[in-house]
């Protein structure tokens, strides 16, 4: 096992309501329990508030409503908080080019690890674990807008990987991956022992890697079940316009 992360911990969203500035009512009493080591996918059509919710686990948004806390620590908006939520929660964006800034793929992992305080030879173990971890190793002096976009996926999870997160959050994951790329990735992620909330249109990525998935729509989650037996319900799946690809089945 790969020694990136320590321990995993639970996420706790009760009766969220979130408003943009605009009034724009985008989270509607969302609650979701997310106990140590699970993995769930987050499932919902077009603007029903998954990315809203995502941006409420560390703390880029504050729910207008309601709580959100990560391993019993509330999260709050004042610094010290912030910053112990953030080092908490790990989130990879759908765009790798939002995580990608400094002129190497070594220096962009340790950016994270080095703010925590990390020097010298810690940070360096800290980054090879990453790197290793995602199969970047040999890719690690070379500068990350040189990279496919695949790859460049791989080295965004490598920076949150890097400060050894209890709980990552991806953004759909598997979206313009390639389908040896895509099963790499789930290799990687299903081997990290994290709590883990991806946010999905990939309805047979969450059925390989999330035991477990909720549909979000509208603001509102509005089912909750095993992700074999929630694939399975074509009337439910309809009714928030999601789709399985042609011919596949869920397995129990
Ligand atoms: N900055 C903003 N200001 C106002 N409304 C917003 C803002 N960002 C998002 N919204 C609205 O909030 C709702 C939820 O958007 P969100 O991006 O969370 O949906 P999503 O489920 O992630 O969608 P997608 O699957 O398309 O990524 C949408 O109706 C969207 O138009």
């Amino acid at each position: 096992m790969i020694g990136v992360v320590q321990t995993a911990v639970s996420l706790d969203v009760r009766g969220v309501h979130f408003a943009y500035p605009d009034g724009h009512v985008a989270l509607q009493g969302v609650d979701l329990n997310v106990p140590r080591g699970d993995r769930v996918a987050l499932l919902g059509p077009n603007g029903a508030g998954k990315t809203t919710l995502v941006l409420h686990l560390n703390g880029i948004l504050t729910p207008t409503e309601g709580s959100v806390s990560v391993g019993g620590l509330t999260v709050t908006p004042d610094r010290a908080t912030l910053a112990e939520v953030r080092r908490r929660v790990g989130i990879v964006f759908q765009d790798p080019d939002d995580q990608l800034f400094l002129p190497t793929v070594a220096e962009d992992v340790a950016f994270g690890p080095a703010n925590l305080g990390l020097r010298g030879a810690e940070l360096a173990t800290r980054v090879d674990e990453a790197l290793a971890a995602v199969g970047m190793g040999e890719h690690r002096d070379r500068a990350p807008q040189h990279l496919s976009f695949g790859q460049r996926r791989r080295v965004a999870v490598a920076t949150v990987l890097a400060m050894h997160p209890e709980i990552l959050v991806l953004d759909e994951p598997s979206s313009n991956l390639d389908p040896a790329a895509r099963r790499e990735l789930a290799e990687i992620l299903r081997g990290l022992p994290v709590t883990l909330l991806m946010v999905t249109h990939d309805l047979p990525y969450a059925a390989e890697l999330c035991e477990r998935s909720v549909i979000l729509d509208n603001g509102r989650i509005v089912a909750d079940a095993p992700t074999s037996t929630l694939l399975s319900d074509a009337p439910l799946l309809a009714r928030h316009r999601l789709e399985l690809p042609y011919g596949f089945t869920p397995q129990p």
